[in-house]
């Protein structure tokens, strides 16, 4: 017989919560109970202050419905749908965030321990070249000094392990914990090796809060400076879920200069203003065209939208990079161009944005001091 909402609760019985000793059925904070075959996924409505505690809660809940006759798969993800209750922590909030708009505050997540700044790079829309300025970016960071992670939260087209030449699946070290896989010094995660190709697109949206929370928690990140996160494109529910869902510190929003994609671009920025994480800029992508035979320089689609965009919105303009042939050779050959032409013009323009990056984030992302022994 086909599984039901009412046989999840039913299992759910069971699992008490620890403070009062409720049933987790009873607690109402079960939400968004999807049933597909004999996948489960749901969440558990948690204050952001009560992750460590509610961690115990949210296994017992899996295990709890993984012993249902049918279920073959279950993902439960812990949800803050409450600001921190703690005025410490509030302080703290308020110290790096833009005043809250009308309606209070919206919730926030609770932060990722080891990790330091987790940013996301984002795009209004599909193509526009955000997997390649996050694996680019990502590098840069590393150049100077950090050390840095990139995770890969893109739902639609996972492209992250491409771009960094990984093969392979990441381990499991303990438990439910997988090792980050590993190129070019950072730490990297995928959602793609968590979601099968199969898991048809209408899926991905609401498995998105199970998988990133799952892949900032159950992963050995390790001690980071930064995270950088390859969103989804685009400005829909998921993309909007995720970014109220991560512990963001900013975002970089990605766009070419044409003039859809800049209201693409333009919408992101209104998204992350929403759930109030501080933009750290927009980068201008495919700027310009370089000729990879005679060096010429044509600026194909009226390069500098990005620039007075960026000026219109009241955010940074972190810098432009062309289009050119060998981003695109290096980065779908897994090797992105920081990496291996680092003294290219092509690279100068990744770590000066990168640098700019550093700067928007403040001390928290700043290199550990190094010792020089004479
Ligand atoms: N500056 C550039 N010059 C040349 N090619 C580029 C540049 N930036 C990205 N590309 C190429 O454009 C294609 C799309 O880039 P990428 O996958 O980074 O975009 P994306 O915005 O993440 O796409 P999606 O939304 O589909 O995930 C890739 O083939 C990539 O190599």
């Amino acid at each position: 017989m086909a599984l039901t909402q009412a046989d999840i609760l039913r299992a759910l019985e069971l699992v008490k919560l620890p403070a009062s000793g409720q049933s987790l059925s009873a607690s109402g904070r079960v939400n968004n109970i999807l049933i597909d075959g004999g996948k489960v996924i749901f969440a558990i409505g948690i204050d952001a202050t009560e992750a460590d505690a509610m961690e115990p809660v949210r296994k017992q809940a899996e295990s709890a419905v993984s012993g249902l006759p049918g279920v073959t798969q279950v993902l439960v993800g812990l949800t803050a749908d409450k600001a921190p209750a703690s005025a410490a922590a509030q302080a703290r909030q308020q110290a790096h965030r833009p005043a809250p708009g009308p309606g209070g505050p919206p919730p926030k997540a609770a932060g990722v321990p080891g990790v330091k700044q987790i940013i996301a790079v984002a795009s209004g829309k599909g193509g526009v070249g955000k997997s390649t300025t996050t694996a680019n970016l990502a590098v840069a960071l590393s150049v100077l000094g950090l050390k840095v992670g990139v995770l890969d939260a893109d739902i639609y087209g996972p492209s992250v392990p491409k771009i960094f030449g990984i093969t392979g699946k990441p381990k499991l070290i303990s438990g439910r914990t997988l090792a980050p896989m590993e190129a070019y010094g950072l730490k990297i995660m995928s959602i793609g090796f968590l979601i099968d190709e199969e898991t048809p697109m209408i899926w991905r949206g609401p498995m998105v809060i199970s998988a990133i929370t799952q892949m900032l928690r159950e992963v050995a990140w390790g001690e980071l400076d930064v995270l950088v996160v390859d969103m989804p494109p685009g400005t829909g529910d998921a993309q909007l879920t995720m970014a109220q869902q991560t512990p963001l510190a900013g975002a970089v929003i990605v766009s070419t200069p044409q003039d859809l994609a800049l209201l693409d671009a333009r919408r992101g920025v209104a998204m992350f203003r929403k759930v109030e994480v501080p933009i750290l800029g927009v980068v201008e992508n495919m700027s310009y065209f370089i000729c990879p035979e005679c060096g010429h320089r044509s600026d194909i689609f009226a390069h500098g939208g990005a620039r007075h965009e960026a000026e219109r919105l009241g955010v940074p303009f972190l810098g432009e990079v062309p289009l050119a042939m060998s981003i695109r050779e290096t980065s779908d050959g897994g090797r992105p161009i920081v990496a291996s032409d680092p003294d290219s013009a092509h690279a100068k323009a990744y770590l000066a944005i990168a640098r700019q990056v550093q700067a928007g984030l403040g001390g928290a992302a700043r290199a550990a001091p190094r010792i020089v022994i004479e």
